[in-house]
C-alpha cells in the first residue's frame, strides 16, 4: 500500500533576495535555503525564527506568490510552480492566508460582508441571497453577528476585524491556512481569544495550519509540530510540542528563554468573542 500523500511538501525550497539601499547594492540575501518539509492533514506546523530568518518569505513561497529559484512545492500533489496551470487554480481556493495587519488586508471603503463575499464571488459563483446567507453564517462562525456584515474595517477592533479576516480565509473552505504572524499586533487578552478561535476553527473545519510567528508562547498554544529557522534554514525540528523543553539550538533557546522561566506553556485559554 503506498504511503499517505502529505496535505503540503517542501523539496529543497531556495530563494535568494538582492539587498536594496545604498549601503547594501547588489547585496545577494539567501530568504530559504534547501528548506524540505512537509505537512499533513489537520497538522498545525509552527515556524519560528527571529527577524530576517526567512519565515515570510517561506509563507509566500508555500502560497504559490514567491517563486523559488530551486526546488518544488507541491500542495495535494499539484507542484505550485509547475506547468499544469489549471490544476494550480483548482487547488488555490484551498490555500489561503491570514496576515498580521488585518487593517491593511481589507479594503477601507468595503463593508466586512464585502470583504468576505470577494472570494464566493471569484470561486462560488452564489447568488446575491446565498451569498449574503454564507457570509451572516462565516460572521458567526468567527464569533461576530451576521449583521456586522454592515459595517466598515474602521467600525471593528483590532481583534473583531482580524475574526473578518479570518472569515474571509475560511470562506471557500480551504485545506490550508497561512497564519503569517497573524496575532502579533493583538494585546495579550485578544491573542489568546483569537489562538482559541482557530484552534476551534481547525477542529470544526479540518484545517491545516503554518502558523509563522516571532513568538514560541503563541505558536506553542496552536502547533503540533515545530520548525525554527535561522538564515533561510530550518535548524531545529519538534514533531510533537511536548518536547518543547528538548530543544537545544541556541536560536531555539532564546525563543524559549522569552517564554521561559515564568511558567510552562499552557495551551488553555477562554474564547470570548467580545474581542
Ligand atoms: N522582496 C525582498 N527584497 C529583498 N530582500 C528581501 C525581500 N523579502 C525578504 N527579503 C530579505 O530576506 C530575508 C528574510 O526575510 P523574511 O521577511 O522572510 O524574514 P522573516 O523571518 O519573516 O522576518 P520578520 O519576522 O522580520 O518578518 C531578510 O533578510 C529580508 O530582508
Amino acid at each position: 500500500m503506498s504511503a499517505v500523500q502529505p496535505l503540503l511538501e517542501l523539496r529543497q525550497v531556495s530563494k535568494h533576495f538582492h539587498g536594496g539601499g545604498i549601503f547594501k547594492q547588489g547585496r545577494r540575501v539567501q530568504a530559504t535555503k534547501a528548506v524540505s518539509l512537509t505537512l499533513g492533514a489537520k497538522e498545525c506546523l509552527g515556524l519560528v525564527g527571529e527577524s530576517g530568518s526567512g519565515k515570510s518569505t517561506l509563507g509566500r513561497i508555500i502560497l504559490g506568490i514567491e517563486k523559488p529559484e530551486a526546488g518544488e512545492v507541491l500542495f495535494q500533489g499539484i507542484n505550485l510552480y509547475g506547468k499544469d496551470k489549471a490544476a494550480i487554480r483548482a487547488v488555490r481556493r484551498d490555500l489561503q492566508v491570514v496576515f498580521q495587519d488585518c487593517f491593511s488586508s481589507v479594503n477601507p471603503r468595503m463593508t466586512a460582508g464585502e470583504s468576505i463575499a470577494e472570494p464566493l464571488k471569484n470561486f462560488e459563483g452564489l447568488t446575491y441571497r446565498q451569498t449574503l446567507r454564507t457570509v451572516g453564517e462565516l460572521l458567526e462562525l468567527v464569533g461576530l453577528k451576521a449583521e456586522d456584515a454592515l459595517k466598515f474595517p474602521h467600525q471593528f477592533s483590532g481583534g473583531q476585524l482580524q475574526r473578518v479576516c479570518i472569515a474571509r480565509a475560511i470562506s471557500l473552505r480551504p485545506k490550508l491556512i497561512v497564519l503569517d504572524e497573524a496575532v502579533s499586533s493583538l494585546d495579550v487578552l485578544v491573542q489568546a481569544q483569537i489562538l482559541e478561535l482557530l484552534s476551534a476553527l481547525r477542529e470544526e473545519l479540518s484545517m491545516s495550519y503554518v502558523f509563522i510567528s516571532h513568538d514560541l508562547a503563541a505558536v506553542a498554544r496552536l502547533a503540533d509540530r515545530l520548525a525554527v529557522m535561522q538564515a533561510g534554514e530550518i535548524v531545529e525540528r519538534l514533531e510533537t510540542m511536548e518536547d518543547i523543553h528538548c530543544l537545544t539550538h541556541p536560536v531555539s533557546l532564546a525563543l524559549l528563554g522569552a517564554v521561559l522561566p515564568a511558567e510552562p506553556v499552557s495551551r488553555a485559554g477562554g474564547m470570548d468573542a467580545g474581542t
